[in-house]
């Protein structure tokens, strides 16, 4: 079911301009995401991160810009079709109903054909197949409004997964998880984009980025600083205009990149993110 092949995808931004009053909060933002591709988005608190996954998923419109989804512009999806292809998590989620976890997966599903239809016995063969994925049976029958906030976020991606779409939007996916489900989640995502799925996630984690990003996008206030590969985007100097800390960029055994933050400078309180 979710590791099927799905249709080939492409989404993109092109020239986004988005102002809140007369705030730019997204300047000129051009993104791409395309089947099997894994797109990390670094940026600091309030870059515009969330707003550009809004802006993606057709919540928020651009004053001009183009977005297109394959060959038409996305406002031409209606928004079951748009379910269909693109799923999203949310970076927080307040409960309002105390849905039992597996119902709250099984809406995951619902948003493929729409909701009012009765969910058939493949439906939950399907959810019961993304919460053992995901390791959460055990939490199936607890309710979403009873549940930690690292199993909210866990229960989230589970519906996003079982939506079946092709291209996978969450943002800071791993917040609020422990160790071991980030890196199983890491490696997920790694097999979502091997069958051929578009993932497109936020992080304040460079390390999760180099870890499994096939591109990472830099957002600095609303623009665009960098976008590339992994190995030439992640640099010391950029982690210190970003973050204000300094780190010495490794290899590890695997010929994979590793970050360290250098302690000293990092206790330096007077060490503040560069302007570029
Ligand atoms: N509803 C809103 N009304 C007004 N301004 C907003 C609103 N939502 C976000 N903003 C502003 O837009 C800018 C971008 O916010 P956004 O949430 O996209 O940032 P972000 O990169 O996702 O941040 P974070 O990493 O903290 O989640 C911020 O300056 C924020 O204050």
């Amino acid at each position: 079911m979710m590791t099927s092949t799905p249709h080939i995808e492409c989404l993109e931004a092109r020239t986004v301009h988005f102002r809140r009053g007369t705030r730019v909060i997204l300047d000129d933002i051009t993104i791409s995401l395309k089947s099997g591709e894994i797109v990390a988005l670094l940026g600091a608190n309030g870059a515009g991160k969330s707003t550009l996954f809004r802006i993606l998923l057709g919540f928020l419109k651009p004053e001009r810009g183009e977005l297109r989804l394959n060959d038409s512009r996305l406002a031409e999806f209606s928004r079951r079709a748009l379910a269909q292809r693109i799923a999203y998590v949310p970076q927080a989620h307040v409960a309002p109903f105390p849905y039992k976890v597996r119902d709250v997966v099984l809406l995951g599903r619902l948003a493929e054909t729409g909701i009012f239809r009765a969910p058939q016995a493949a439906d939950y063969r399907a959810v019961d197949e993304v919460l053992e994925r995901l390791a959460i049976t055990h939490l199936a029958l607890r309710r979403y409004t009873e549940i930690s906030g690292g199993e909210r976020q866990l229960t989230l991606i589970a519906r996003a997964l079982a939506q079946g779409a092709g291209i996978l939007i969450l943002d800071e996916p791993m917040t609020g998880l422990d160790y071991g489900y980030q890196v199983r989640l890491l490696k997920h995502l790694v097999d979502l984009a091997g069958s051929g799925h578009a993932i497109l996630f936020s992080t304040h984690n460079p390390e999760h980025a180099v870890r499994v990003a096939t591109r990472i996008v830099v957002l600095r206030d609303g623009a665009i600083m960098a976008d590339g590969p992994p190995a030439q985007i992640i640099t010391p100097s950029l982690i210190r205009a970003l973050y204000g800390v300094a780190v010495s960029t490794l290899t590890d055994v695997e010929g994979q990149m590793v970050i360290v933050p250098t302690m000293e400078h990092a206790l330096d309180a007077r060490l503040e993110p560069t302007r570029a």
